[in-house]
């Protein structure tokens, strides 16, 4: 499988160079030249297999050739193996027709786990092979930070800066990435939003003579990676409620659109996806485009789903790549456009979009309605993210014969503010963060600039 950037100019490369890679050097993202696709037969044929079993079938084609079978299935194996439920993403029942995917079942209690923890396996093994070391820098609004700090913290082979912003993620979050203190792991708060995290890190893949010729890396979503092993539960709780016989909808909490993209990739592989639904909160940016074609910037809102909190979303690039034809050069137009304010998509692009995405917002508001009523209804307590999700696919719903799953993208404990605006109680801490509040933190308050931030992780590496 060869892969190739968003932007057209930089090299074709392997699955191993994109892991290490992280954003192609002409700023765009990679995607896999070509898709898989499974028939409906062989879909069907994986309905009893563990998770990790299907995992290892949805994600080989993307792999193969480059890490062998044996080695990736005990990754696998590995990477899952400390998850608190045996089915790994268990579907929860809301209402008739209508599912929960727990995706907080990991050892952060976030989807990212199920992309992380493999991560930072596949970077430690194709190093190893090389006898290479990796910088990684990440930017995260709250839970890709810990989960990428939990991927890598045990290989002696990566040293990990993650940037979030100062003040606006919620102390779970902060703590869950500041109290794990190694020698290889540096938490920067920096005095800004994500969007200026996430920026500095793009800005440091395209000059990285900081680095003094160490090689950097990354664990957000703009790393091919992630979204590949994201289709998998996808694919795993289709089957469960009866796909590839019928089809199946998902409602998706988006920030970064890195988890819905890889729905719009297991359609493209043959899951008979009928509604993509994007939920976004008051950072409406992804709504504004899907329905009315207006791809403005706007200011970032302080919201109580901090986690979506983002308005310049890097995996719209790898869509809006595929809806221009697969035109590098017209993405390379694009984004410039867009980096400098206003752009809109040409026809032909937003009836692309339109036609793959249903798009729904909700503001602070409605998220602890969502929370209180499902939990008055069904005692199940949403996080946030998720409630945004729900009531977003109950908007939105065109079939009510096909069943709507909403991703669960991370556990409420970790936003107690919301629960409790919602008259709700925040459960306790899993036993395996319970002493989470009295553990000691080590992160560094930096200003938010960029020179500032990279003489920080020079100055560690
Ligand atoms: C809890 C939670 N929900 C939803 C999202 C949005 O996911 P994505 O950025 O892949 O769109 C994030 C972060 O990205 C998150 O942490
Ligand atoms: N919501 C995320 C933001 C980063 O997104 P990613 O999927 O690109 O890593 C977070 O919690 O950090």
């Amino acid at each position: 499988m060869k892969y190739i950037s968003t932007r057209g100019k930089a090299p074709a490369l392997s699955f191993s160079d994109v892991l290490l890679a992280g954003l192609a050097n002409d700023g765009g993202l990679y995607v896999p030249e070509t898709l898989p696709h499974y028939s409906k037969e062989e879909i069907a044929s994986w309905a009893d297999l563990s998770y990790q079993e299907l995992a290892f079938n949805v994600m080989w084609p993307f792999v193969e050739g480059d890490i062998p079978a044996d080695a990736f299935k005990s990754m696998i194996h590995d990477a899952y193996a400390n998850f608190n439920h045996q089915a790994i993403a268990p579907m929860v029942q809301t209402d008739n027709n209508e599912w929960v995917l727990e995706l907080f079942r990991g050892p952060t209690l976030a989807f990212k786990d199920f992309a992380l923890q493999l991560l930072g396996r596949l970077m430690d093994y194709v190093l190893s092979e090389r006898n290479e070391k990796l910088v990684i820098m990440g930017a995260t609004s709250g839970d890709t930070g810990s989960a990428a700090i939990e991927g890598c913290r045990h290989s002696d082979r990566l040293n990990i800066f993650i940037l979030h912003p100062y003040q606006r993620v919620s102390e779970v979050q902060r703590r869950q990435m500041t109290t794990v203190i190694d020698d290889n792991v540096f938490n920067i708060a920096v005095k800004g939003n994500f969007d200026d995290c996430q920026g500095m890190v793009k800005a440091s893949f395209a000059d990285q003579s900081f680095l003094n010729g160490a090689k950097l890396g990354a664990v957000n979503s703009i790393n091919w990676a992630r979204i590949m092993a994201q289709i998998v539960y996808y694919f795993s709780s289709a089957l469960s409620v009866g796909a590839p016989h019928r089809k199946v909808s998902f409602s998706v909490p988006t920030g970064n659109f890195g988890d819905i993209f890889a729905g719009y990739l297991a359609k493209k592989m043959g899951l008979p996806i009928d509604q993509l639904v994007v939920a976004t909160n008051q950072n409406d940016i992804l709504h504004r485009v899907i329905a009315q074609n207006d791809m403005s910037r706007q200011s970032l809102n302080v919201t109580l789903s901090p986690s979506m909190d983002i308005m310049v979303s890097s995996n719209f690039e790898r869509l809006l790549f595929d809806a221009h034809g697969r035109d590098g050069a017209a993405i390379d137009d694009l984004m410039s456009r867009f980096n400098k304010g206003d752009v809109s998509l040409n026809d032909q692009a937003w009836s692309y979009v339109k036609e793959h995405f249903d798009s729904y917002k909700v503001d602070d508001e409605k998220t602890c309605d969502v929370i209180a009523k499902v939990f008055a209804d069904t005692q199940y307590l949403l996080d946030p993210h998720t409630a945004i999700g729900l009531e977003a696919a109950r908007q939105c719903r065109k079939d009510a014969s096909v069943p709507m799953i909403t991703l669960a993208t991370a556990h409420p404990v970790k936003f107690p503010e919301a629960v409790e605006k919602a008259g709700c109680q925040t459960p306790v801490l899993p036993e395996h963060m319970k002493d989470l509040f009295e553990r000691e933190e080590s992160y560094t308050v930096l200003d938010n600039s960029l020179s500032d931030v990279q003489a920080f992780v020079s100055n560690n590496i």
